[in-house]
């Protein structure tokens, strides 16, 4: 069995890394921590996520700078499932020995360091962590990750709106100089499990936020390859994402050209679903599949898609885990869905 530990688990995501890996055929759940004054240091994870209760009943150890290096030398696989700032600190000695480091957080998943600075409020100083750090978008890249010591797992909306455009852009259906347009909601688990004012219940109403400003923006542009225009939204549910992307398409583009890409970029990745109908979140939340269906306008040039995933699995975890079977030479989608039936 391959050797696993989760930092960050008593978080949303960690919680649902853990109870991923509790489940996989062949990572073991090993160890599971908090930060040195986490409010959760030494409970048992099923005490604090009730999903979990009776099940996961390892405890959550907090976490000392003194004990990185042995966490790196003694375990196969690490998930950071901790705030962009612990993950870009802690990268360095936790990459420094056997461990694979699959990190959940943005701070390794850009190579501009500028971005850093202007998107996420800090400077980035691991320059070489960065340069060795692989993008996880896993059903795009598994020939760079399958090689990394590192890798980055994209971000939540990121992941919605490349699965839904990087077929378009492969497939050279994209018109230049029309920017494609993605408007997306989030539930709130996006914000991650600690209290905020923003997030509190009597104050989540649907909104836009971040327009024209999100770290998310330069995120799918440097991975998709052109400029879009990207507006969030936080929706009053607890999970999901639901991306709407309008893109202006070649005027030499049928439906069938449209479909053939999906279906090309698609047809041996089962975590990617190609609907007959508009996807929903309840179909994706609580799965790792991200859903996508399209309706193209011949007459105007504009194709509109939809991309529908759960921003704690397919956004977070469970793609992280599709990132760690890859680079341990498994199937992408082991331990995540079943062989499809007849
Ligand atoms: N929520 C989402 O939909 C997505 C989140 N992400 C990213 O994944 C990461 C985790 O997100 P999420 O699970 O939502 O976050 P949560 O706020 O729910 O959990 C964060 C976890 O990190 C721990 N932690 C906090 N501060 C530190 C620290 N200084 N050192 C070590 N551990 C710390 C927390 O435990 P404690 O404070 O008790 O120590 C907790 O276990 C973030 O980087 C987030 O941006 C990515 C994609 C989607
Ligand atoms: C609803 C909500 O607040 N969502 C988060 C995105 C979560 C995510 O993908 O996180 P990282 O890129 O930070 O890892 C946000 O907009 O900041």
């Amino acid at each position: 069995m391959i050797k696993t530990c989760i930092v960050g688990a008593s978080g949303y995501t960690g919680a649902e890394l853990a109870s991923l890996i509790h489940r996989h055929p062949r990572f073991e759940l090993n160890a599971l921590y908090v930060s040195a004054k986490s409010q959760d240091a030494d409970k048992k994870l099923g005490d604090v996520h009730g999903y979990l209760f009776g099940q996961i009943n390892l405890p959550l150890t907090p976490l000392t700078d003194d004990a990185l290096q042995a966490l790196a030398n003694e375990m196969d696989v690490i998930f950071l499932a901790t705030p962009h700032e612990a993950s870009h600190d802690w990268m360095p000695v936790l990459s420094s020995g056997k461990a694979k480091v699959f990190d959940l957080s943005g701070a390794f998943r850009l190579k501009d360091q500028q971005v850093f600075a202007d998107y996420y409020g800090f400077t980035h100083e691991q320059t070489s962590s960065l340069e060795q750090a692989v993008y996880g978008l896993a059903d795009w890249f598994a020939d760079d990750i399958k090689d990394a010591d590192i890798v980055a797992v994209p971000g939540c909306y990121p992941t919605a709106s490349l699965s839904a455009l990087k077929p378009l852009h492969e497939a050279g259906i994209l018109a230049d100089g029309h920017l494609p347009i993605i408007n997306a909601v989030s539930g709130v688990s996006g914000a991650g499990r600690k209290a905020a004012m923003g997030n509190s219940f009597c104050e989540v109403s649907l909104q836009a936020y971040g327009v024209l400003g999100h770290r998310h923006q330069p995120e799918i542009s440097a991975y998709l390859g052109r400029e879009v225009i990207f507006t969030p939204h936080l929706g009053n549910f607890k999970r999901g994402i639901l991306a709407t992307i309008t893109v202006k398409v070649n005027s030499d583009v049928n439906a069938e050209a449209v479909a053939r890409a999906f279906n090309q970029a698609y047809q041996d990745h089962p975590i990617v679903r190609i609907r007959q109908t508009w996807p929903k979140l309840d179909d994706v939340v609580g799965t790792p599949h991200c859903d996508l269906f399209w309706k193209l306008d011949t007459d105007k040039g504009y194709l509109v898609v939809t991309s529908a995933i759960d921003n704690l699995l397919k956004g977070a975890a469970s793609q992280a885990v599709q990132c760690a079977n890859i680079r341990f030479g498994f199937a992408s989608h082991l331990g995540l869905v079943h062989e499809v039936s007849a």
